[in-house]
């Protein structure tokens, strides 16, 4: 691992001394519009499209362009650490990939390369549960590397308690619980091109491959497959869910609890009063409520509310090393990365995603230095105005 990311620029610079660029741009804003064109339409608008007209995604992005970030100077920033430790564990860096199901529709090798893209740089993976590569599978795919799972939360118990159990099973420390899909959102660009991945046999690995689910089947998954995809389309979350709900979870997993999706201070207080560990503050990369506040501007005040007894972390709108500082300056232990790996994925496979982890960490790394810090722990609301504030 690189002393300094930073120090990926200069291997930029000195592979272009023989006339080698890399391979993608180096701006990961720049990744979605080469989808367009590469990749099919249908997954392309998948991973691009948002709920309703878009506007909680470019809400996502415009509050955190609006923070302007205040450099200061003269601070000896030779030696930096960019490591943090969140849920008790030390990370190289405030960063984890956040769970994106259904993967195979980007890139043959799916989960597992994104996966191994993580690992080679120990960045935490966190696997969704509607993969399209059975839990056990991913696992095998990272050695002994960080691994969490994200539970989305079933109608069906036993389901539930299965997936738990294989995951523990398979070296997931960490368990994220996906609060803000009880259902899918209305998604026009999905609806137009009438394109679900499901419905094309993708991301219902986990079900299809658990004795649980097959329990609740009349004949065998392979038999009737589009039985098993209505089932897998019921059961897969829970709209009737409720906090006290939450103590079955406590009582079914040892390692820490983060719940993902919490905007609302109230549910950041809800969430520590029920034993949780930690917050994903998260609109879903605005795929869920059209008209939703952003993420940005919801961070703050779940973390003046529960930063003390909780770990807070983030995603929704991150896109560049300025927006892991900004999100940390609003109260963030760490970040979760959306999309860009996702097409950094679909692009150039595991290369695609480490390309992606090395631009962003490289970016920040410049980005705490060049405004004065030399690790996570200084970064703060003083560091940023609001517009030209
Ligand atoms: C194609 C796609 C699939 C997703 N699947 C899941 C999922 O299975 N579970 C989950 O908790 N979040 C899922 N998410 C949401 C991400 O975890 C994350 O909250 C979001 O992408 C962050 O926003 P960003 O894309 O702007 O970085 C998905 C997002 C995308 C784009
Ligand atoms: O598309 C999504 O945002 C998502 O979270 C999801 C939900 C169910 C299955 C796969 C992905």
């Amino acid at each position: 691992m690189a002393e300094h990311w930073g120090d990926f620029q200069y291997e930029i610079y000195l592979n272009g001394m023989t006339g080698a660029v890399p391979r993608l741009p180096t701006d990961l804003t720049r990744l979605e519009e080469l989808t367009e064109g590469r990749l099919e339409p249908g997954p392309v608008g998948y991973v691009a499209g948002s709920a309703g007209d878009g506007s909680t995604a470019r809400a996502n992005r415009a509050a955190l362009e609006r923070r302007r970030i205040v450099p200061r100077m003269l601070r000896d920033v030779r030696e930096r650490d960019l490591s943090v430790e969140v849920l008790g564990r030390a990370l190289p860096a405030p960063l984890a990939l956040a769970p994106v199901g259904v993967l195979s529709i980007m890139h043959p090798e799916a989960e597992s390369a994104a996966a191994r893209a993580a690992a080679a740089h120990g960045v935490p993976y966190i696997l969704s549960s509607a993969s399209s590569t059975p839990i056990e599978q991913v696992a095998e795919a990272m050695g002994d590397a960080e691994r969490w799972f994200q539970l989305y939360w079933s109608r069906d118990r036993e389901v539930t308690r299965s997936f738990l159990g294989r995951a523990r099973a398979s070296g997931f420390t960490v368990l994220v619980v996906t609060l803000d899909t009880p259902m899918l959102a209305w998604r026009p660009r999905d609806l137009d091109q009438a394109y679900l991945p499901f419905l094309h046999g993708v991301g219902t690995a986990n079900y299809f491959t658990d004795p649980a689910f097959a329990a609740g089947l009349a004949k065998p998954v392979h038999e009737d497959p589009n039985a098993a995809v209505l089932h897998f389309v019921n059961l897969f979350a829970d709209p009737g869910k409720t906090w006290p709900d939450l103590a079955f979870l406590r009582e079914n997993w040892d390692g820490p609890i983060v719940l993902k999706g919490v905007l609302h201070p109230d549910d950041a207080r809800l969430a520590a009063d029920a034993g949780m560990d930690g917050v994903v503050v998260s609109n879903h990369g605005g795929r869920q409520v059209a008209g939703s506040v952003a993420a940005a501007d919801a961070l703050p005040r779940v973390a003046r509310a529960v930063g003390d007894r909780l770990s807070v972390l983030f995603d929704s709108g991150v896109r560049t090393g300025d927006d892991v500082f900004k999100a940390l300056a609003l109260g963030a232990r760490a970040v979760l990365l959306g999309r860009p790996y996702v097409y950094g994925l679909g692009l150039d496979g595991q290369s695609g995603v480490e390309h992606v982890i090395r631009c962003l960490l490289a970016e920040f790394d410049l980005t705490l230095a060049l405004c004065g810090h030399r690790g996570p722990s200084t970064v703060g609301p003083e560091d940023l105005v609001e517009d030209g504030g």
